[in-house]
Order: structure tokens, then C-alpha cells, then sequence
């Protein structure tokens, strides 16, 4: 085992997992507490999901509007995907302080990625906070769930995959307050702002990955939990990161890998899969980053040395 420690998870771990629980033994809960999304099983399995955007932690009081809404959609979808889970519907409960311009607009946003991702808002919640910049925007989303693919499951020898690009959100989230930006820098905040979950890869991510987390805090800190789930170590090619003209325009090669690794808030896929499925990876432009393999749970390098002693924050962590 590693020895990073990981205050968010360990609050999560000790207050708020393996409770006594009264049905999860009964057949209805087929996935519990623990991954992107919990599963409820029904005529068709159902996962559902929840995430919270807070005010100046997740955006700022400068934000777009239309970005924040847009982004709260996207950023929830995205753990339905990882799951293999196809979206139908999702709840909003929004508690707001600014004014209702800032609300048309949001809904806007939110409107866009509700057609994107093909989501129905189905009910909610609208509360006002005279506390000043302290808006929290929480979605439920639930999708359809035939086949979940789990953070367990991944095999010693199966490839590690990522969809689109990554690193772009987290080299934005220092361009937030910039008025002035140059093209690459309107597109890295573009990312941020309109994260795109693969939602295009369903259901045939489903059925082909053998383990799946979306990339929401980093990709060392959300695979190092494929590693930990599946207890199997991850090996990298780090030269193999996906990485957008946008990044590697603004900033140097060492500097854009980090953010890729440790940036956060790009909501794609980070999967483990058979090999022989490569072609089916090459035709959806997915890349290899690397494989994994038997060992201790850890991310190294080609040459066995750890990559997440290198780094003394693996991804984002709220406490
Ligand atoms: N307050 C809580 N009570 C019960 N379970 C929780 C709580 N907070 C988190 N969890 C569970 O802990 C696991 C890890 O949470 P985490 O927020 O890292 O994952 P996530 O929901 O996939 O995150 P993200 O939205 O960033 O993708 C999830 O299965 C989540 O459902
Ligand atoms: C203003 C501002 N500063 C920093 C960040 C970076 N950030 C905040 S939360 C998070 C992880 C995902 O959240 P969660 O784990 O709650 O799903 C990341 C990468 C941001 N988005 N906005
Ligand atoms: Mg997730």
C-alpha cells in the first residue's frame, strides 16, 4: 500500500460507510456506497449519483453562469458514464444569492447539457441565501444501468485508457479571474467551463471496460482507486498522455503533464480494458496510457519507480 493519506476519503471512510445496513442484503442494492454511482436494481438497474458545486470552491462568484450551469450537468453526468450508465434523469436543488439574471442564465447552461447528455430535469429544489457568495448547487442524476462497470475488476495485463483529453481544466482554474485571454487560453476554460463526458462510447464501454472512474479530482488520485479497488498496481507511460495543443502551447512539457495528472476537473474516463480490444480503441480515438499489472498498489513509471511519490498532492482534496 501506498502511504498517501487522503483526509476527504478517510472523513468519508470513518463517519459514513459500512453502516448497519437493513436492505442492502436483500437483492435491490446490487452496487452500495463506495463507487461513481450506487445501483439499484429494478426491472432495468438503476445508478444514481449526487455531487454538490459550492460557491468559490468549485467556481467563482466571476463565473459564467451559463459555464456554471453547464458544468454542474456535465460533471454529474460523468460519474453515470464511468459507470457504464446511460442518462435519463436528474434532480436539481439549487440555493442561490445572486440575481435572476444569474439564474436565466445558469438555466441555460444547465439546459444546454440536459440536451447534450439527452437528461430530463425531473423536480428539484430553488432556495434563496442572503449569504453573499455563498450559492451550492447539487444534482442527482440517474441513468440506466444494464451492464456497471465498477473500480473493482480491472485485470493484471489489461490495458489503462483515457478518453479525450486531459489536463486542460486544471491549467483553466489559474485563468479564472483573467479577462484577457488568448485563443489556447479561451480553450483551456472552455473545458472548464463545458466539460464533455464520453457519453458517445455507451453502451460499448459498458460491455468492453473491465474497471472505470471518472477523472474529476486527478488522474493519479481516481486511478490510484481502480488500483486500490482491483488491488493491482498501475504502470504509466506518462509521454503518452493525451494532451490538447492548448496546453502544450501555453505551458511546458513538465508543467502540462502535471496538470494531466493532477489537475482534476476534466471529467472524462480513465478505464481498464482487454488488449484485445484495441482496434475498438484506436476507431474511438481512446488513448493507452499504460497497463496494469500484479504488485503493490501504486502508479509507477516504465522503469518501476513510483510516480506518486513525485507528487505531493495526487489531485484535489477538500479537507
Ligand atoms: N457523505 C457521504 N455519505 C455516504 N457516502 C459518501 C459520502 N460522501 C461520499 N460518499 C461515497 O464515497 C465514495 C467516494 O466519493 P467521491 O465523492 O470521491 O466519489 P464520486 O462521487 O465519484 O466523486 P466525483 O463526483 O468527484 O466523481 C462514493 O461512492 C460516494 O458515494
Ligand atoms: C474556483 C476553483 N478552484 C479550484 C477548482 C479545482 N477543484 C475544485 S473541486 C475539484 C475536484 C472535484 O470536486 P468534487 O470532488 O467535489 O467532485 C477540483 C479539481 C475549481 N474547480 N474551482
Ligand atoms: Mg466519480
Amino acid at each position: 500500500m501506498t502511504s498517501t493519506t487522503s483526509g476527504e476519503f478517510e472523513l468519508i471512510a470513518r463517519y459514513f460507510q459500512n453502516w448497519p445496513s437493513f436492505h442492502t442484503s436483500n437483492t435491490s442494492i446490487q452496487i452500495p456506497n463506495g463507487d461513481d454511482c450506487l445501483v439499484f436494481k429494478s426491472e432495468s438497474p438503476i445508478a444514481i449519483s449526487v455531487d454538490t458545486l459550492v460557491e468559490n470552491v468549485h467556481f467563482l462568484s466571476s463565473s459564467p453562469a451559463h459555464g456554471v450551469g453547464y458544468r454542474a450537468l456535465a460533471s454529474s453526468v460523468s460519474d453515470l458514464i464511468a459507470m457504464g450508465a446511460k442518462p435519463i434523469f436528474f434532480t436539481l436543488a439549487i440555493t442561490f444569492c445572486k440575481d435572476e439574471v444569474w439564474l436565466e442564465q445558469f438555466s441555460q447552461g444547465l439546459k444546454q447539457a440536459a440536451q447534450d447528455f439527452k437528461i430530463d430535469l425531473l423536480g428539484g429544489d430553488t432556495t434563496k441565501t442572503k449569504l453573499k457568495n455563498a450559492s451550492v448547487i447539487t444534482i442527482q442524476v440517474h441513468g440506466e444501468c444494464e451492464t456497471p462497470i465498477q473500480r473493482k475488476g480491472a485485470k493484471a495485463g489489461d490495458l489503462i485508457c483515457v478518453t479525450g483529453n486531459i489536463g486542460n481544466a486544471g491549467a483553466a482554474v489559474e485563468l479564472l479571474e483573467q479577462t484577457e485571454l488568448n485563443e489556447d487560453q479561451h480553450a483551456l476554460l472552455n473545458s472548464f467551463y463545458y466539460p464533455k463526458p464520453p457519453a458517445h462510447l455507451l453502451p460499448e464501454l459498458a460491455n468492453k471496460a473491465t474497471s472505470a472512474i471518472d477523472i474529476s479530482d486527478g488522474l493519479l488520485q481516481d486511478l490510484l482507486h481502480l488500483c486500490r479497488h482491483s488491488q493491482l498496481q498501475a504502470c504509466l507511460e506518462v509521454d503518452h498522455l493525451p494532451l490538447s495543443s492548448a496546453i502544450k502551447n501555453e505551458h511546458d512539457h513538465k508543467q502540462a503533464q502535471k496538470f494531466a495528472l493532477t489537475g482534476g476537473d476534466d471529467y472524462q474516463v480513465c478505464f481498464t480494458i482487454d488488449a484485445k480490444h484495441q482496434q475498438w480503441i484506436e476507431d474511438n480515438h481512446i488513448t493507452v496510457i499504460g497497463n496494469m499489472q500484479t504488485g503493490l498498489v501504486d502508479i509507477v513509471d516504465t522503469k518501476s519507480e513510483s510516480i506518486t511519490a513525485q507528487f505531493s498532492k495526487l489531485g484535489y482534496q477538500h479537507f
